[in-house]
């Protein structure tokens, strides 16, 4: 199975990519020596799927488990949803030699990432990613956080998984609108760091017509496993996204951010804004860095080959989603640090992006692409 190491000192752990690894779930966690109680936490969608056949593994392990069940959907990557999760691993026993283990898309495992940190002030998670933008994504990095009105994971913590594992045939199952805005940040990977990868995109976009068969499912591994790599380099070198390396991994996602965060939470997906905010990043990018016209329309046609949204949907407020923009984690001392491509591959970090460049950004998506 591809397996790709996180190399962080002590943090260091292992991403294993495997059609079929759920069932091997706990025999992996009990090699990655975690032991006590396995407190899984997963959404009410995901748990008719997946939740019984987890528990199994892990209970076959010799875990004692507990299932712990959020509403599917953005809006319960909230604080009172970290407070009504904590109450209960405390009401099943978890003491502090339990673990988390995150079942289910990029919402759990921000939500259950980010409790684990806090619980009994830290306890261990691991990520079994069930989207493709979990997969390929939000399970890596130990970025973990929840919303709050005035914006998007505005509260949250920097606590690596003790172990990610990733199953793709867990992908059969997802609605072809999620496969569609979880490969939006595969485009994400391919444009900062492996152009080539847009062409692969591609063909899975019209090989499957955006939903995914068994016969699809098999060569995903290597996919997920590219994507995992790519990320995975860029957080060793910059775990606390202090070295100007990290927030590579924002590109689009600043006026993304705003957009999604514009509209009441879950009405956008996650995918989808950052879509739009690509689109918006790739125009400043042939403005203020260089880029070529040509690699612009080569990400802009993998987005359109993939019917990712990239003109404001009808009742997005442009000026709203400014304002949620301008609280965005991005803005330092009053200037927003925006992520550039001067070359697809070539990612860059401006401070010279002013409002009425956002202003000018926000307009474009209201025209047609
Ligand atoms: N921490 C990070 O580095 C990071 C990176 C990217 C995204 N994110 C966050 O991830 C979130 C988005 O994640 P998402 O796109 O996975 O959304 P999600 O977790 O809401 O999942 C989307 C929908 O798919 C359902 N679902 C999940 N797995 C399924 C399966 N196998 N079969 C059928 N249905 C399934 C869920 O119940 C949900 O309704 C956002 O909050 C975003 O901010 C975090
Ligand atoms: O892991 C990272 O770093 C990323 O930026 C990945 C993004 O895809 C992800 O959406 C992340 O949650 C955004 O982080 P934030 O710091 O802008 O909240
Ligand atoms: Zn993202």
């Amino acid at each position: 199975m591809p397996t790709v190491t996180l190399s962080l000192g002590k943090d260091s752990y292992d991403v294993h990519v495997m059609n079929g690894a759920l069932d091997r779930l706990g025999d992996l966690v009990h090699r990655s020596r975690l032991t006590g109680h396995a407190a899984i936490v997963t959404d009410t969608t995901v748990v008719r799927h997946y939740g019984e056949r987890a528990r199994l593994a892990l209970e076959e392990a010799g875990y004692t488990t507990s299932l712990h069940v959020v509403d599917a959907g953005e809006q319960s990557k909230s604080l009172a949803t970290v407070e009504t999760l904590a109450s209960e691993l405390v009401k099943a026993g978890v003491d502090r030699s339990g673990f988390i283990v995150a079942l289910g898309g990029g919402v759990v495992g921000d939500l259950a990432g980010f409790t684990a940190s806090i619980h009994y002030r830290g306890i261990p998670f691991v990520q079994v990613p069930t989207t493709i933008m979990a997969q390929v994504d939000s399970s890596v990095g130990g970025k973990t956080a929840v919303n709050i009105p005035a914006g998007k994971n505005l509260v949250g913590s920097f606590h690596q998984p003790r172990l990610v594992v990733v199953d793709p045939l867990t992908l059969t199952t997802l609605p072809a609108r999620v496969i569609r805005e979880g490969m939006a940040e595969m485009v994400k990977h391919a444009a900062i760091r492996d152009a080539a990868m847009l062409y692969d995109i591609r063909a899975l976009a019209e090989e499957t017509e955006l939903g995914f068969t068994l016969s699809t499912i098999e060569r995903l591994p290597d996919l997920i496993a590219r994507n995992i790599a790519i990320k995975a380099r860029v957080v060793e070198e910059d775990e606390k996204e202090t070295k100007d390396v990290r927030a590579f991994l924002n590109f689009g996602h600043t006026l993304g951010h705003g957009i999604e965060a514009a509209v009441p939470y879950g009405e956008l997906l996650h995918g989808e804004v950052v879509s739009l905010g690509m689109r918006a990043a790739l125009f400043l990018s042939e403005k203020y860095a260089g880029l070529s016209a040509h690699a612009s329309e080569d990400v802009l046609s993998t987005l359109k080959a993939l019917e990712l949204p990239l003109v404001l949907p009808e009742g997005i407020d442009p000026a709203t989603a400014l304002e949620k923009t301008l609280t965005d984690k991005k803005f330092q001392a009053g200037m927003i640090r925006f992520v550039l491509l001067g070359a697809l591959g070539q990612p860059t970090i401006s401070d010279d992006i002013t409002i009425d460049d956002l202003k000018e950004a926000l307009a474009l998506l209201q025209r047609p692409a």
